[in-house]
């Protein structure tokens, strides 16, 4: 006979697979720094394909500290109120009649961007490059940072029993590591020099590590975040100083034994110095990929580029297999995406959150979904792993 505390356990375990009682709270930005909680009805499967999901955790993007910020991002523009977040993981509480990969209950990452699947781009396997995608928190489409999120079951990845649902939030930064550097074409045995030590540099890092570098310099111009770096995957780190792009090359080139150059080179950090830097660090022959998103235009050292015959690729989110892959680098523990978490918050501080990230004063912060409980606060989270500034060159 089943005792009354692994009864009311079990209760509780099927009262959250359920939307019954529950909030569809979401955090919505109706225009620069004017954010608010808005309970907007729940989704229903759009198709016999789809699932339920809710959302139990949401990590913070950069691009959505920037929309929160400036309302904006190149010719995207927000312009009615739109729910922001797009890295995030939850359970499935409904399945279409149609889906066979996955039942209520599952724990998934959540793909966010779902393609038109018939044009050219998505027929020839690079779906990410759909020109009629719908990207989570990409106006006019809402974000993930709501209770419950409608979602093509394809696009919902089961996670293994060994991996927690907050590190099935950092899934999504690290699927975009894995596609940044696949398209590097990183080898075993090989020199990585990556741009930019934040959440996307710092998985680049580990991802070039996993696929068999036996060097990764990480370079960025604030200590702390090299000193992370090398605690976490970076064989090197180098602090960029404010001169010549040339010069700030050599230096790694010298500092960190790649007389001839880096066989690969990834910006990460969309800085025009770095991308600048990068042409002069990356080896004749070898292979350069912008990750990073800053300014649209820049001045480019393109004879570097020509005289080396530098290959030069893009990357964009990602496609066919790398959510896939990025699952299972964390779950081999190839890639402790645990430690980039720094803490995590109830819903309804979602914004303090943003601050904080805005701040620059935490790597990774997690949102709870507004149906969790989190113990705690966040400034107890957030003080104790605190990023701390400053410090000298090191190599
Ligand atoms: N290609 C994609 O699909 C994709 C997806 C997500 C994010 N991104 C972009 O990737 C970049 C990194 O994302 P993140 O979340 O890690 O951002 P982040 O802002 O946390 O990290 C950028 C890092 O670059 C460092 N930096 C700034 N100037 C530098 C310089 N001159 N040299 C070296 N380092 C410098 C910063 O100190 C910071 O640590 C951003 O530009 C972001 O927009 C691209
Ligand atoms: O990780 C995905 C990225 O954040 C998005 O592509 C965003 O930067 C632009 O929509």
């Amino acid at each position: 006979m089943a005792s009354s505390s692994s009864s009311s356990a079990a209760a509780a375990a099927a009262a959250a697979l359920t939307t019954e009682g529950k909030s569809n709270l979401s955090f919505v930005l109706n225009k620069p720094h004017d954010v608010d909680f808005a309970d907007r009805p729940l989704p229903t499967l759009r198709s016999p394909r789809d699932v339920l999901v809710a959302v139990n955790y949401t990590g913070i993007c950069g691009s959505d500290v920037h929309y929160w910020e400036h309302g904006a991002i190149g010719h995207f523009v927000v312009k009615d109120p739109m729910v922001l977040g797009h890295e995030s993981a939850g359970t499935v509480v409904e399945v279409g009649p149609e889906v066979s990969s996955l039942a209520v209950g599952d724990r998934v990452a959540l793909e966010p961007g779902y393609p038109c699947r018939h044009c050219k781009p998505c027929l020839s396997g690079h779906y990410n490059l759909c020109p009629e995608m719908r990207f989570a928190a990409t106006p006019p489409y809402d974000g993930t940072l709501t209770g419950f999120w409608s979602a093509p079951a394809d696009f919902c990845y089961r996670l293994p029993p060994s991996v927690s649902l907050q590190e099935g939030a950092l899934v999504e930064p690290l699927a975009v590591a894995v596609h940044i550097v696949r398209q590097a074409r990183v080898a075993p045995g090989q020199s990585v020099v990556v741009m930019g030590a934040g959440p996307v540099g710092l998985l680049c890092a580990a991802v070039a590590r996993a696929f068999g570098a036996a060097k990764v310099v990480s370079v960025d111009i604030l200590q702390s975040k090299l000193d992370f770096a090398l605690s976490f995957a970076s064989t090197h780190a180098y602090l960029s100083r404010r001169v010549p792009a040339e010069d700030n090359a050599e230096a790694i080139r010298r500092l960190c034994g790649l007389p001839l150059g880096a066989d690969a080179v990834i910006d990460a950090s969309g800085a025009e110095p770095s991308i600048q830097a990068s042409q002069h660090v990356v080896r004749t022959g070898g292979t350069y990929v912008q990750g990073g998103m800053g300014k649209s235009d820049i001045t480019f050292p393109i004879m570097a580029m020509c005289i080396k015959e530098v290959t030069v690729r893009g990357s964009f989110r990602y496609g066919s297999g790398d959510y896939e892959l990025a699952i299972q680098l964390v779950e081999s523990g190839q890639v402790d995406v645990k430690r980039l978490i720094t803490g995590t918050v109830p819903f309804r501080q979602a914004e303090e959150a943003f601050k904080k990230v805005k701040e620059g004063e935490v790597i990774k912060i997690l949102i709870a979904g507004p149906n969790e409980k989190v113990e705690g606060a966040m400034s107890t989270a957030v003080d104790e792993a605190k990023v701390k500034e400053g410090g000298a060159a090191c190599c």
